[in-house]
């Protein structure tokens, strides 16, 4: 049994450990996940909030087998529905609340078409996501849409995926059709990233 996790220095040592094997272990990783307890003076100098959408703030690379980031949720803000580009997807909540609304995969359709032959995603769960509570989802479980539902406080997340990514896919909720998202990231390792142009993102 691995020792408990103690600092987030500490998760990420064990993280890199886990990584090391191949396939990765999920029910480990996810324990990893669940015995940090979160602590915000470890996490603070990542997160940086934009005040009209969520922000991806890269915290480690993982030796390029997982990028580990701090999500930034103001109140109100919410992703697309969305996938994960076939990787693992590990978040937990280090700071207010979250809901996870996930849902089932379209049925293929040509959008091209009409509207008419596409059709309106099937929500499948919703779960209210608290302090230290940690939650997994890869393409083989569906899809899910991520909101703070408080609109008088923020939301801090830790996400990790893996492999890492730089686009995944967002879904129109009312006629399923499915466009390609580049992910990026507003800061890395604590410093904010200045970019001339505003890239597509998966945050719309
Ligand atoms: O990576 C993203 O932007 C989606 C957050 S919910 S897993
Ligand atoms: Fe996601």
């Amino acid at each position: 049994m691995a020792k408990p996790v103690g600092t987030l220095d500490e998760l990420k040592a064990e993280l890199y450990l886990a990584f090391e094997q191949d396939p990765v272990d999920v029910d480990h990783v996810m324990h990893l996940m669940e015995s940090y307890k979160s602590n915000p003076a470890e996490w603070k100098q990542y997160a940086i909030f934009d005040r009209y959408k969520y922000t991806r703030n890269l915290v480690d690379e993982g030796n390029g087998k997982f990028n580990l980031m701090l999500l930034c949720w103001g109140e109100g803000h919410a992703s697309p529905i969305h996938d994960h580009a076939d990787s693992h997807c590990f978040m937990k909540m280090l700071q207010g609340s979250l809901r996870e609304v996930r849902f089932d995969w379209p049925k293929e359709c040509d959008c091209e078409a009409t509207d008419a032959t596409c059709e309106q995603l099937k929500e499948k769960s919703s779960t209210l996501l608290e302090l230290n509570k940690v939650c997994y989802i890869n393409d083989s479980m569906g899809l899910h849409r991520v909101e703070n539902p408080s609109h008088l406080d923020g939301a801090v997340s830790l996400h990790l995926y893996s492999p890492p990514y730089d686009t995944c896919h967002m879904f129109d909720q009312r006629t399923g059709k499915k466009s390609e998202a580049k992910v990026t990231f507003w800061s890395r390792f604590g410093e904010k990233v200045t970019s001339v142009t505003t890239p597509e993102s998966c945050v719309p």
